[in-house]
């Protein structure tokens, strides 16, 4: 609105009847007699001069390609620019300091480019416009304040970028969303005093009447050289006070820089360092080319005026780099393209969250607290570190998060939550025994009405991963698909003569893989039955996964009272090849007992409360709910116990009914474990107290396996929240 003035004020009206031939300075002394008695009687009435903006080139012609360049490059100025203002207004993932300030950042640079562009193109199509009086000091008026705001706006932005990378610790109590406010506030409130001040002392001089300016817009330079009167009062006045409100944010941008030079600097590694430069380079590049140009056209003596000089390098400062910085700032930003691409789904924006400036306040004590706990000499290895994300020390873990210039830059601040990616995609298996049916019943159920396991912004993919062994109704063909999922298997050349399973597996890595790649699917649950009596068992393959021992907690805590357990299968020989390990996040779901080839109807309620649970859970997660820290129990395998045999292999004794169907129940060496035909008791040994799982698995015979001892232990997961919010 507020240029959209600006540009009405300066009532640009293109000269009519003139010949367009006709040289410069024909133009100029014909201009009177072409302009008729109309602006002759309206110059009289307002007694002011006319301005005649010769625009961007010397000479009447017309410059039709000129003309499209710069409507292109405006055009991209308005929809870069306005974007940000709206996507930093509605996107919740939004809300930092950085993104404050880059939201007003981007409000100047296109009300900063909508006051001297239009009339440019007006310029292009038909040079030598007249401006009046007012029009002529309205526009220098905004330019000037809307200039100077931006150069103090910069100048906040690399404090806050400074306070970041140099304080991460402190930056909560440094940024904070007053201070944030008053940094705004003042870089208006200066700029305008300032322009209200020049603008005035320019307009009081005296201007012969209809003066040509070679300029493409009111400049104060241009003006000054007009001037018929003395502008030495005028020109002390731009050079005193105007150097030091132009030097001051040049001051603080180029002390902000040191200091992040000298921090990245202390990054350790080659590939952290050139990160942080190229992204600092960026904006190094737009930072000096806005100070450069105005300093080299402001400040210096009116004697060393140069039109032609003078336009060029306004074109960099009032219409090159404020088209360049909402793209400099923030498209290589993983954040803003997220909420780039949210919005042009047009999806609701997520609640907005109560400002990521206030809990990082919140913050402020924890991370104090940390900072007393953690060394000196270890918090300088934190901060060059920070680079790689995620800090182990000792228990703690630290994770620097990272929404700041852009998403490989150094960090913003420490905090307790850890930040994960959103979840994306989610894959649920059934069949991967194919006699093992509540899975296959399941994922042919959801194949065909997937209502229940949809997610909004989530792709869940049911799927039957071994359906020869399934028609068959089969644990499998040729081998066991929950073992062939290493890297062997998985590379070997294509060949028919490859078992079913090992083919099978390697489609399934291609389809839901690779394994360990960035493409991989996000989480996969794997359904599965037991003849054992596990009840509802979760399987986690590693202990450290914060964001699985998260959702664990989540599906228990849902299903209580029922008991649902999670078995750890971490082991240096003992872990298998699973199918589900391919996903980032493997999920393992067994529920027992149900015999091979039976359905039951509780088995298969409670498999499915479990996936209900889970996606519940990744939904909450996505939307941004954070997860404070929690704790689960969890039984990790021990050790496998093989059926006692005879000399020639065969089963001696079988599992004692004591232990039959005491699943997850402590056993005690005294405590039987195996039964003879001839009425003999085996009891368990040892001397230590275990828990069994898998006690009598139909399966698992031909691996030689009675049980498997556990051990109980607990294990802790930090606060976790997605990293888009
Ligand atoms: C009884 C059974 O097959 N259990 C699964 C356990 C798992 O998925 O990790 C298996 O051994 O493959």
């Amino acid at each position: 609105m507020y240029c959209c003035a600006a540009y009405c004020f300066s009532d640009a009206r293109p000269k009519r009847g003139q010949d367009p031939d006709s040289e410069l300075a024909t133009l100029y002394q014909k201009q009177r007699p072409h302009r008729g008695g109309h602006s002759m009687a309206l110059a009289n009435l307002t007694s002011r001069p006319e301005f005649l903006l010769l625009g961007l080139m010397d000479g009447t012609d017309i410059h039709p390609l000129l003309f499209l360049l710069f409507l292109g490059v405006y055009l991209v100025n308005a929809l870069g620019n306005l974007s940000m203002v709206v996507l930093v207004r509605s996107d919740g993932a939004l809300r930092s300091p950085m993104y404050y300030f880059l939201g007003h950042l981007s409000l100047v640079d296109v009300c900063f480019t909508t006051v001297t562009v239009p009339r440019l193109l007006a310029g292009l199509l038909h040079p030598g416009q007249a401006v009046s009086f007012r029009g002529c000091f309205a526009q220098m008026y905004f330019f000037v304040a809307l200039g100077i705001t931006e150069s103090y706006l910069l100048a906040a932005m690399s404090y806050d970028r400074a306070a970041a990378v140099c304080r991460p610790l402190h930056y909560a109590a440094v940024m904070t969303p007053g201070r944030c406010m008053a940094l705004v506030g003042a870089s208006w409130a200066v700029a305008h005093l300032h322009s209200l001040l020049h603008t005035l002392l320019i307009s009081k001089l005296s201007y012969p009447r209809a003066t040509p300016v070679r300029h493409f817009f009111c400049d104060m330079t241009v003006m000054l050289s007009l001037a018929t009167s003395d502008t030495s009062a005028a020109e002390t006045a731009i050079f005193s006070e105007g150097l030091a409100v132009v030097l001051t944010p040049l001051l603080l941008v180029a002390l902000s820089y040191a200091r992040i030079l000298v921090a990245v600097l202390g990054v350790r590694s080659a590939g952290g360092r050139r990160r942080a430069f190229s992204t600092c380079g960026a904006h190094l590049v737009a930072v000096s080319l806005f100070f450069g140009s105005i300093l080299s056209v402001y400040f210096r003596p009116s004697s060393a005026y140069s039109a032609r000089y003078d336009r060029l390098a306004s074109v960099v400062y009032a219409v090159v780099t404020p088209t360049l910085n909402p793209f400099i700032y923030s498209l290589r930003n993983k954040e803003v393209k997220g909420a780039l691409k949210r919005g042009l789904r047009w999806r609701a924006a997520p609640p907005r969250a109560k400002l990521n400036l206030r809990q990082m306040t919140l913050n402020r004590p924890k991370c104090i607290a940390i900072i007393k706990k953690i060394k000196s000499s270890i918090w300088n290895q934190v901060r060059r570190d920070a680079v790689d994300r995620r800090i182990h020390y000792g228990k703690m873990r630290l994770l620097i998060v990272e929404p700041g210039i852009s998403d490989d830059f150094v960090c913003l601040s420490a905090s307790l939550s850890l930040w994960l990616d959103p979840i994306k995609k989610v894959a649920i298996f059934g069949g991967t025994h194919g006699n093992e049916l509540t899975g296959v019943f399941l994922v042919k159920h959801w194949l065909e009405t997937s209502t229940e396991i949809q997610r909004t912004g989530l792709e869940v993919k049911p799927f039957i991963t071994n359906p020869r062994a399934v028609k068959k109704c089969t644990r499998y063909i040729d081998c066991d698909l929950n073992r062939v999922f290493d890297p062997e298997n998985l590379g070997k050349k294509k060949s028919e003569d490859l078992p079913y399973e090992v083919r099978r597996a390697q489609e399934i890595n291609h389809l839901f893989g690779p394994k360990d790649s960035e493409d991989s699917y996000d989480i996969i649950f794997d359904l599965h039955n037991t003849t054992s009596n596990m009840g509802c068992t979760l399987i986690l393959e590693d202990s450290r996964n914060d964001f699985l021992i998260q959702m664990f907690h989540y599906i228990k805590t849902s299903l209580a009272p029922l008991p649902c357990y999670v078995y750890l299968i971490e082991h240096p020989s003992l872990k298998y090849a699973t199918t589900r390990s391919i996903a980032k996040y493997p999920v393992g779901i067994e529920v027992g007992p149900q015999p091979q080839g039976v359905l039951r109807a509780d088995i298969l309620d409670q498999m499915r409360k479990m996936i209900q649970h889970a996606l519940d859970f990744i939904h909450n997660f996505n939307e941004g709910k954070e997860f404070p820290p929690c704790a689960i129990e969890v039984y990790k395998i021990m050790e496998k116990v093989d059926y006692p045999r005879n000399e020639s292999g065969e089963i001696s004794a079988i599992i004692h009914p004591k232990l039959q169907d005491q699943d997850w129940k402590p056993l005690h060496p005294e405590d039987p474990v195996f039964l003879t035909l001839d009425g003999k008791t085996i009891s368990l040994g040892g001397d230590q107290t275990v828990y069994p799982v898998f006690v009598n698995e139909a399966a698992y015979y031909e691996k030689k396996e009675a049980f498997a001892k556990t051990t109980k232990l607990t294990l802790n997961a930090n606060s976790i929240r997605s990293s888009l919010h």
